[in-house]
């Protein structure tokens, strides 16, 4: 199988510069391959920096050691050291995230934040928002709340709002960071299937599951973010 994302010797450590300069280590020598149509679950106890490696990946923290390479293109980028304007463009088709929150922008619709990364790939709005609406409506999500921006959506509803928006567009990597958190048994099951159908299309998944229910269901592989542990 083919390796879609190579994590080679990372370490991270935070400083806090407000609080005298503490240093915080998260973790060191991580390695990690990731090929297609495998899902691996970070594992470990927290704060053993499972969220953060998520980020890093993401290109939202920085990756001080190592590198951070993505089959982009059919090309190996380092995000840890891309030109951002790549890492927009690796964001744009190669590689998801589904954060645990939902980013809320005031006055646009459930519709067109879910339809949003598909009119960015350049397709014409009204047809994004059809896939949109399928989407929305395999994750149960009401019609009457579909025009409404998810400002006042439940923790639920805004989650599913985010998952749809993250599986509108096929991505050859995806980060899904507590998928599952706020959902009943029903819309658990809608997500487990999305995951599934995109590992059946070669998706490489990266995720933290804290349920061992939904980790045992989807994920391939366990990875032990422990064992890469940096003393203080
Ligand atoms: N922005 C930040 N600034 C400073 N320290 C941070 C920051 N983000 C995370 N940390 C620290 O890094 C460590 C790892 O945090 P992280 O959230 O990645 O752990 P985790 O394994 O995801 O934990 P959990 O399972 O509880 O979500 C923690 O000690 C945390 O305090």
């Amino acid at each position: 199988m083919q390796d879609m994302l190579k994590l080679n010797n990372v370490a991270k450590s935070f400083t806090l510069y407000n609080q005298s300069g503490i240093q915080i280590p998260v973790f060191e020598g991580l390695s990690l391959s990731v090929e297609k149509g495998e899902c691996v679950a970070l594992a470990g106890p927290s704060g053993m920096g499972k969220s953060t490696l998520m980020r890093m990946i993401y290109g939202n923290y920085l990756c001080p050691a190592g590198a951070i390479d993505i089959r982009h293109r059919d090309t190996w980028v380092d995000i840890a050291s891309a030109d951002p304007r790549v890492v927009l463009d690796i964001r744009r088709w190669t590689l998801g995230y589904i954060s645990q929150f939902l980013r809320v922008v005031p006055r646009v619709s459930a519709l067109d934040v879910v339809a949003e990364p598909l009119v960015g790939r350049g397709m014409k709005p009204d047809e994004a928002r059809e896939h949109a609406a399928v989407m929305l409506g395999r994750l149960n999500l009401p019609e009457s709340l579909w025009h409404l921006a998810p400002a006042t959506f439940s923790g639920g509803e805004q989650q599913r709002v985010n998952i749809a928006r993250g599986f509108v567009a096929r991505y050859p990597v995806m980060l899904l960071d507590e998928p599952t958190a706020s959902l009943d048994k029903a819309n658990r099951e809608a997500v487990l299937t999305l995951i599934e159908e995109a590992k059946s299309d070669g998706v490489a998944v990266v995720g933290i599951f804290h349920d061992a229910e939904t980790r045992e269901a989807v994920c391939t592989r366990e990875f032990l973010m422990s064992d890469f542990k940096k003393a203080a």
